[in-house]
């Protein structure tokens, strides 16, 4: 029946709606970049601190610099050493850019349009007032907010917080993420593979991804398919911010999650999505830490990470948590109609020669294929009961690269 599968949406919705930001801590400022501003930062001075001059030339009064003019030059004002005196009818004073405009001064005469005659200059081209003058507090001003609480720091902003004098952020702490694959037939890439085993990639895949979204992944060991072993590793729980697991999320007789956290008071939120692949994702809380059961599947797991964990990370690094960003592309082959669960089929990206970006799905989806999933540019998604489309028509892509995954 289609009412016992939770709608994507809803299912994202209310994982975000159970997760809060982390605490803030203090980082200097080349650590900023990527991270989540705690607290806004505050310009601790204005910028630029007075007029100053946004060319090499001579600060003069607008009023005595018309064509053909002669001025003395009384002095020099370089940035960074201001000229004490004024300049008075008749005067100009030598400036550099960044230069404080010297008082009694109201425009820059541009270099090129001047010619220096020993201790006078001649005004080749005159100037209106406030020619080349950059105002005090042109950039901004002390005591103004110029970074708000909620951004995620671009190189961008890390030199505006250094030019308004912030050696240091308050930033939300990167959220810690626990791992924990369960399975009886995995082991660890380079262990030896029990018979009938396969290696345990979904640890490692989903540790990379927690990485590129901001978060701080912690692997723990395997745990076997039996209740005390997934038990014991869930008691360290309470050290994340988010325990994830993978594999026993599914109705089998060795699908242990559910019953072996469930001894440890595992709460479930919801289990089972309309997605494909992914539908047997569990969602719950394990005393106070949130607990997102991810499908054993490879495919399933990251699928998952994109639509669920990459979104749930933001949120704990002080983000909204949006969606992943789609956009429209084409499709170059037919689809069929879609049934009630939510697809997201891997695709390779090209470009057409009109300059269109067009998609096409991996003709298998099968949920244990890697290889298609580690060549794919985009997951093209297909929301349920979507009709047949014709080669052509426009789709909705999640684009990895665009994820950093
Ligand atoms: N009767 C039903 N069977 C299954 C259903 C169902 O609704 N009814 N759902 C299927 C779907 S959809 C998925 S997805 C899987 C999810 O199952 P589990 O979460 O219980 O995962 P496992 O059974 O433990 O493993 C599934 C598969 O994935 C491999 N695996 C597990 N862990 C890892 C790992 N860390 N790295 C790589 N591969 C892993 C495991 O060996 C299995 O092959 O259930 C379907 N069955
Ligand atoms: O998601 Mo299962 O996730 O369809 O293989």
């Amino acid at each position: 029946m289609a009412s016992d599968l939770l709608p994507v949406e809803e299912a994202r919705a209310r994982i975000l709606a159970a997760l809060s930001p982390t605490a803030a801590e203090t980082v200097a400022l080349p650590d900023g970049a990527g991270r989540v501003l705690a607290r806004p930062v505050v310009a601790r001075l204005t910028q630029p601190p007075a007029d100053v001059s946004a060319m090499d030339g001579y600060a003069v009064r607008a009023a005595d610099a018309a064509e053909g003019a002669v001025l003395a030059v009384i002095g020099s004002a370089p940035a960074g050493r201001p000229f004490a005196g004024r300049v008075g009818q008749g005067e100009a004073v030598r400036i550099f850019t960044g230069g404080f405009v010297p008082d009694g001064a109201d425009a820059i005469l541009l270099q090129e349009d001047a010619v220096a005659e020993g201790d006078a200059v001649r005004v080749r081209e005159a100037v209106t007032p406030g020619r080349w003058i950059r105002r005090r507090g042109l950039d901004f001003a002390e005591g103004s907010e110029v970074l708000p609480a909620g951004r995620k720091l671009t190189a961008r902003d890390i030199g505006l917080a250094a030019a308004s004098n912030n050696p240091w952020l308050a930033v939300h702490r990167r959220p810690r993420i626990g791992i924990l694959a369960t399975g009886d037939e995995i082991a660890l890439p380079g262990d030896p593979i029990p018979p009938g085993g396969i290696v345990s990639s979904n640890a490692h895949a989903l540790a990379a991804l927690v990485k590129a979204a901001g978060g701080d992944a912690v692997v723990l060991p395997i745990a076997p398919d039996d209740t005390a072993a997934i038990a014991g590793v869930a008691a360290t729980a309470h050290a994340f911010d988010l325990l994830v697991t993978t594999g026993g999320a599914s109705v089998g007789e060795h699908d242990l999650i559910q019953s072996a956290l469930g001894g440890e008071g595992f709460e479930l939120g919801f289990w089972k999505i309309a997605m494909r692949p992914g539908k047997p994702l569990i969602w719950g809380r394990l005393g106070r830490t949130p607990v997102l059961g991810l499908p054993g599947n490879p495919v399933s797991a990251m699928v998952c990470g994109v639509v669920f964990l990459m979104p749930a990370i933001a949120r704990l690094s002080g983000l909204p948590g949006d969606p992943p960003p789609t956009r429209r592309v084409l499709t170059a082959v037919p689809l069929p109609e879609n049934d009630r669960r939510a697809d997201h089929l891997r695709s390779v990206l090209s470009v057409d020669e009109a300059g269109r970006l067009v998609v096409t799905p991996a003709r298998v989806q099968d949920s244990s294929m890697l290889a298609t999933l580690a060549r794919a540019d985009a997951l093209v998604l297909r929301a349920p009961f979507a009709p047949a489309l014709p080669a052509g028509a426009e789709v909705e892509a999640i684009l990895l690269a665009e994820l950093g995954i």
